[in-house]
């Protein structure tokens, strides 16, 4: 199944990606980063999945899918022959086990269905002991163990359970998947409707809070846009992943198979500035909880990512039992980008603390004062090579978007003590923000080609680069900005998207074999750059061209490869769904841009 066939549910700790065909093929029990009980999506069926359709010889005819509207319930209809059926997934916000619940509705004529589960714990690897209790299946297999409540009998064989039953107009049967550790007693069973209804109810309850002045056209892209952030938050720490899967590749039948189960402080920092600006402050100050409790300790000691309760090891090793999503290999787990050097980290934490408080987040005193250690740290590294956002696995550079966000982090605490009286030793800050600055312009941009450039005394292009007017480096109107945006679109597009840096050179930039998509955020940065310098209707034209490569259900991967017109990449990633909503906004014209109208402030 391609991954633009998936479609996402969730309870805030974890989610599973539910397939066109009714097949879930991933599911990570209790949270986003636990080894996997469902993981055919990294191989095939005999890896666990639980398919929920019409069967026999009555193939569905057509397939429809969508969220209810508002929340994260996914509603997929297959009209057959003998009528139409609807299976209704959601996982009701975590109470003391997390539980999966699929609702089967025949809305009109009769149908024959089925279902087919093959649970395997520990990534596919582990086939349970199951036995039946009190109507209910049991799984058990080291330290997990689910129950399962179905509605019709399931006949057991070949390590896996099934049943077909027929169903007439009106017919209702749910069935509720729940796990707990194997050690615990028996869960106590939920009321599925009633969880249903609260569900919803929940979901929209929080998008009604939102204060979105997005354009009506694109208010329905970033509402689940939205969603989709606030169900990649690891709800008991504030945490917030990249994305909910891991090795989902960049390059089909490549190496570029990462795991995205962790929280980066630049992605979550751009989460939160998008949550900000929707008016969700309460995910602003739960993230600043977590991040206090991450990175409490020495400044050098800053990691780039964290697991989502903070923690620090996250050894990156191969799953070599799983054949990768369609041969892609190998599968990995853990991520080795945790020991690399990024100095944007930097920028983007100072970037968003100061906008939380500019949006009505009172700072408080240990906030601040993690901040100045912060500082004093970067004080005297700013100026060493480093890995820069993409996480480069080759040399460490002196990369331009890594100094800008150090001249970000500088300016960010400046501002703070100037608007908000914080004290610190702003006049040394004054000067450390100037060298930066100066510095840039005289090794980072390259005045006869008139645009900065990947890093110091490279001829490469770079895509973060179009990240420089929203920094206010620069005004968006300096002719070494607007060259900048002329130059990444004549020498870094292909197919009329965006690429991260040279394809050509690729292999010596990021260590990597094989090619890649596009990087979809870096079009989306493109698109709001040139709203940024007055070229709107380019922007309007190349932000509606990406809205049209969200699935069905209005869902962005990492990346989106022209050739063979496939999204690739983790599913569904916070880096693209971020610069949709702030696209949107700035196109808007909305408050929503609160970096904007914060950097004038
Ligand atoms: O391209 C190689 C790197 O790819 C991953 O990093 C990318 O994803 C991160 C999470 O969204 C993002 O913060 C980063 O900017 C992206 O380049 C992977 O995590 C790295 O290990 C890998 O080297």
């Amino acid at each position: 199944m391609r991954i633009e066939d998936y479609a996402l549910i969730g309870d805030m700790q974890s989610a599973a990606l539910v397939g066109r065909n009714g097949s879930i093929d991933w599911l990570c029990l209790p949270r986003f980063d636990s080894p996997s009980c469902f993981t055919a999506l990294l191989g095939d069926e005999r890896n666990g999945h639980w398919w929920i359709g019409p069967a026999g010889p009555e193939r569905p005819l057509s397939t429809r899918r969508r969220y209810r509207e508002n929340t994260l319930i996914l509603e997929t209809e297959w009209d057959t022959e003998g009528g139409t059926v609807r299976v209704t997934d959601f996982m009701p916000p975590r109470q003391a086990n997390p539980d999966l619940v699929r609702v089967v509705e025949c809305l009109a004529g009769s149908v024959e269905m089925g279902t087919l589960i093959r649970i395997r714990f520990d990534y596919g690897r582990i086939v349970p002991w199951v036995r039946r209790t009190d109507g209910l299946l049991q799984a058990i297999g080291g330290p997990d163990s689910v129950w399962l409540h179905s509605p019709v009998p399931l006949q057991g064989g070949d390590y896996s359970h099934k049943a077909t039953f027929r169903m007439s107009a009106g017919d209702r049967l749910a069935f509720v998947f729940t796990w707990h550790p194997s050690h615990s007693p028996r869960p106590p069973e939920i009321d599925p409707m009633t969880e249903l209804s609260e569900t919803e109810a929940m979901w929209r309850q929080w998008v009604g809070q939102s204060a979105l002045a997005t354009d009506d056209r694109w208010r329905e892209a970033v509402v689940r846009s939205l969603i989709t952030l606030k169900a990649l938050t690891y709800s008991p720490t504030g945490g917030i992943v990249a994305a909910p899967t891991t090795s989902l590749p960049e390059d089909i039948g490549g190496v570029r198979n990462w795991d995205y189960r962790y929280c980066w402080l630049r992605d979550a920092t751009m989460t939160l500035d998008a949550l900000i600006g929707a008016g969700y402050v309460d995910e602003a100050r739960d993230w600043r909880e977590w991040l206090l409790r991450a990175i409490a300790g020495r400044p050098q000691d800053l990691q780039i990512m964290y697991g989502v309760a903070g923690e620090r090891r996250l050894p990156e090793m191969e799953l070599p039992w799983l054949e990768g999503y369609e041969d892609s290999r190998p599968v990995r787990l853990g991520n080795a980008a945790v020991d690399q050097l990024q100095l944007d980290v930097y920028g983007e934490v100072m970037n968003c603390l100061y906008l939380a408080q500019a949006s009505g987040l009172a700072t408080i005193s240990r906030t601040w004062a993690i901040q100045r250690s912060l500082m004093d740290f970067l004080e005297s590294h700013w100026d060493e090579p480093d890995e820069g956002l993409w996480e480069v696995r080759g040399p460490r550079r002196h990369f331009v978007h890594s100094k800008v966000m150090a001249w970000v982090a500088a300016d960010r605490v400046i501002r703070q003590v100037e608007r908000f009286g914080h004290t610190g030793p702003v006049d040394r800050w004054r000067g450390l923000r100037e060298r930066i600055h100066a510095e840039i312009l005289a090794k980072g941009y390259d005045s006869e080609r008139n645009t900065f450039t990947q890093s110091y005394g490279s001829s490469e292009l770079d895509a973060a680069l179009l990240l420089i007017p929203q920094t206010g480096f620069l005004p968006p109107d300096d002719p070494r900005v607007t060259g900048t945006i002329e130059a990444v679109e004549r020498e870094l597009m292909s197919d009329g998207f965006v690429l991260r840096y040279p394809l050509a050179h690729q292999n010596s930039v990021d260590g990597l074999t094989g090619g890649e998509g596009a990087f979809l955020a870096c079009s989306f940065w493109l698109a709001e750059a040139r709203a940024m310098v007055g070229r709107r209707e380019e922007a309007v034209e190349l932000f509606e061209k990406l809205l049209s490569l969200r699935n069905d259900v209005g869902l962005l991967a990492e990346e989106y490869d022209p050739r063979y017109g496939r999204l690739v990449g983790n599913f569904p990633q916070a880096f693209s769904h971020v610069p949709l909503i702030h696209t949107a906004h700035t196109l808007s014209g909305s408050a929503g841009a609160l970096r904007h109208t914060a950097l004038l402030g």
